[in-house]
């Protein structure tokens, strides 16, 4: 299936200069949605034990994909919003900063990670989660996306493999 068709451009979204990925569109269409789900899930080639979504874009696909797998899912969530003991990262994404969390709990050590996200931009974000999973003796094994934007040279920041369905 051609995923761009349904990933459209925001001009100045949510700050000037900013082009907007928007994945409405993907979620909107019954079809584009499963298939997204079952491409995502196809990424991954060896059993894992936990997905890591990215609130809160990440958890659109993110249980679907843990679900698939037959793995766990842990939501990394913007501060306060866990509720029980968590471990915190500060980070820079494109168009700000701001506090991601992960409950203390979530990952075993040597468990088995895949990460998920809709859009690699700069990396600020999945480096952070990466930093987060890293503390909890998790191993990740791949990073994965909708849709990497290459120009934002997020990859530079990630020391996993990286899978992803688009990339402009
Ligand atoms: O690679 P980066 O430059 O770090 O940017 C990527 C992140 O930005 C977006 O999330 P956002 O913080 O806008 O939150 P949302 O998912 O709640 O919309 C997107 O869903 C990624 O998580
Ligand atoms: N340009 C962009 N579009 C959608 N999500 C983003 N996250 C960071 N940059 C983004």
């Amino acid at each position: 299936m051609n995923f761009e068709k349904y990933i459209r451009d925001i001009n100045d979204f949510p700050k000037k200069g900013i082009v907007f990925k928007d994945i409405t569109p993907l979620l909107g269409d019954a079809k584009a949605f499963e298939a997204c789900a079952d491409h995502l899930s196809s990424l991954v080639h060896t059993p894992i034990d936990k997905v890591v979504a990215i609130e809160s874009r990440g958890f659109f696909f993110g249980g679907i994909i843990a679900q698939k797998l037959n793995a766990g899912f842990v939501p990394v969530r913007k501060k306060g919003k866990l509720p029980y003991d968590v471990l915190e990262v500060t980070y820079e994404l494109e168009y700000g900063k701001d506090v991601l969390q992960i409950h203390k709990d979530a990952i075993q050590k040597g468990e088995k990670v895949v990460i998920h996200d809709d859009i690699l931009a700069t990396g600020g974000t999945a480096k952070a989660v990466c930093e987060l999973v890293e503390s909890l003796g998790g191993e990740i094994i791949q990073c994965n996306f909708i849709a990497i934007l290459e120009f934002l040279k997020g990859r530079e920041k990630i020391e996993y493999p990286i899978k992803s369905l688009l990339s402009y």
